[in-house]
């Protein structure tokens, strides 16, 4: 600890650089030591899962530092189904495979189902939210919650397809003013899809273009893109003292700041209930459970859970369409097989309804491979041990961060034919009807399965049909896509332009 404070010190007051650079030396030779002392104390208690050699200090974060999820598909192939890296002095494991996942997640769910307690997440108190939350009676009684909150304001259910439904008029109302020039959706896509969210959780809706509720968006897309680069200060908290790279975790701690500050203003502005029965947002149904029984949940969770529903149910869904529509684009086939299917099954005269989903198995088949050639939280939320496990015959000690590999899940050649090409007839069976496959985990699986599953699979349906039923996307002229993503905690589709042309 001497020396950070001594090296902070030197670099804060600006003294010589023989100093500094002395001090640096100590410290990384110290934490060699220390990470070798770790390493082999841990080796000796058993037998760890093996893994690529990492540098001193940094261990395997060289070559994670970009497209981690494909270096990590990558070291499958050599190491097998369950391995280990070195995230710097840290061992994290990672898991490939349905069979190994569903072993960790769902058989030996009671010893994976945590999440790592990280230096950014105690300093912004994010581990008070149910995300991050790790796996205890609190994050139960929030789920629990969230869960019985979401459903009772028809989660999967009508109340819920007449809320998105009208957000999918608006949607398309706006973008056909942009009919015929190019244009990036993802804003006006981003601001839609977050409007059923914020409708569940704050009680309103915001207008495409609301200034308070675009710089909200604004924070949550760089939180999220933020997010890995973000996370050497978990690794090397002391980095946050130094100049150049301590500014990115200082706006990692503003941006927290600020977003949890807006959700705290609109729990302040949030009228009282009125008295009626039925809580008609999850403030009204959290006040009420208090009042209720006031030790039934964390009272001081509320903001964050309500900050974790808006990021959760935004990045996800809307870059899983913005990742579709650039597919259809650029596979005009598909997407006019999909207009013919609504076409023939809903017509142009009625908006599509989540009860035409088993009449349109092509459109479905769409959208689940839509969801596997990009899998959109490839190395799912970061989970961790909660004790001493052991996982396909290696022992994971208690508290080993655990990565889940969807990505090389819906890439595995052993599971998927040709999984590099976008055909959505994979979910097809001989007779055009609806199949899946158990390598398709696009929302995980176990006791941490995505919470709005349900809800985002409705939103998908909705979104797309009605975008498809009355307009026809094409790229413009020249346009170069891009299919690599940027990788945060979401994988999102580089910016891109595409035009939508009202269907005649
Ligand atoms: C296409 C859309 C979506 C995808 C692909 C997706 C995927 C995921 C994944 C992979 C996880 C991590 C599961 C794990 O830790 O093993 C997750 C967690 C979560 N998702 Fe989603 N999600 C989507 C939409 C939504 C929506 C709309 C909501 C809003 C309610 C939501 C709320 C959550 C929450 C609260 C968690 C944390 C659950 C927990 O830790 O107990 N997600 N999601």
């Amino acid at each position: 600890m001497a020396f950070l404070v001594s090296i902070a010190q030197a670099v804060l007051t600006g003294h010589n650089i023989t100093a500094v650079l002395i001090a640096v030396v100590a410290f990384l030779t110290s934490i060699t030591l220390f990470s070798w002392f770790k390493t082999t104390v841990r080796r000796g208690r058993g037998n760890l899962p093996p893994g690529p050699p990492g540098w001193p200090v940094l261990g395997n974060l060289p070559s994670l530092a970009q497209n981690a999820h494909l270096q990590l598909t990558a070291w499958r192939g050599t190491y097998g189904d369950v391995f280990s890296v070195k995230m710097g002095l840290q061992d994290a494991v990672v898991v490939s495979g349905k069979d190994a996942i569903r072993e960790a997640l769902v058989r030996k769910a009671e010893h994976f189902s945590s999440r790592p307690d990280l230096f950014l997440l105690r300093r912004n108190q994010q581990h008070n939210g149910l995300v991050m939350s790790p796996y205890g009676d609190q994050w139960k009684v929030l789920r629990r919650f969230s869960m019985s909150t979401l459903r009772s304001f028809g989660m999967g259910t009508g109340t819920m397809e007449e809320k998105i439904d009208m957000e999918c008029r608006h949607f398309c109302t706006e973008l056909e003013t942009m009919s015929g020039q190019p244009f990036d959706l993802m804003h006006l896509l981003h601001n839609a899809v977050s409007n059923i969210m914020c409708s569940m959780a704050l009680g309103k809706r915001f207008e495409y273009g609301d200034p308070m509720f675009l710089r909200l968006m604004e924070i949550s897309e760089r939180g999220v893109e933020l997010f890995l680069t973000a996370h050497v200060f978990n690794i090397y908290p002391v980095l946050r003292f130094f100049p150049i790279v301590g500014r990115q975790y200082q706006e990692w701690m503003d941006l927290s700041e600020e977003s949890l500050k807006y959700f705290m203003d609109f729990i302040a502005q949030h009228e009282q209930s009125d008295g009626q029965e039925k809580a008609r947002d999850v403030i009204e149904a959290f006040r009420a459970k208090l009042e209720e029984d006031p030790g039934s949940l964390p009272s001081h969770s509320l903001p964050h859970l309500l900050g974790d529903l808006f990021v959760a149910g935004m990045e996800t869904t809307a870059n899983t369409l913005r990742w579709g529509l650039l597919y259809l684009v650029t596979h005009p086939d598909v997407q006019t097989k999909v207009q013919a299917e609504l076409d023939e099954v809903v017509g142009r005269d009625r908006p599509p309804a989540v009860s035409d989903k088993p009449n349109l198995p092509y459109t479905e088949a769409t959208i689940m491979e839509m969801q596997r050639i990009r899998t959109v939280v490839p190395l799912s939320v970061p989970h961790c041990t909660t004790s001493d496990t052991a996982l396909l015959g290696y022992d994971i000690p208690a508290g080993t961060d655990v990565l889940i590999n969807l990505w090389s899940l819906h890439m595995d050649p052993g599971s998927w034919d040709n999984p590099d090409k976008f055909d959505p007839s994979r979910f097809l069976d001989g007779n055009g009807q609806l199949q899946t496959n158990d390598s398709f985990m696009p929302f995980s699986t176990g006791r941490r399965v995505c919470l709005g599953e349900q809800l985002a699979k409705m939103e998908l349906f909705l979104f797309l049909t009605n975008m498809l039923q009355q307009f026809t996307f094409t790229l413009p002229e020249g346009a170069r896509p891009n299919f690599d993503g940027v990788l945060g905690v979401t994988l999102r589709p580089h910016p891109y332009e595409l035009l939508a042309v009202k269907r005649g």
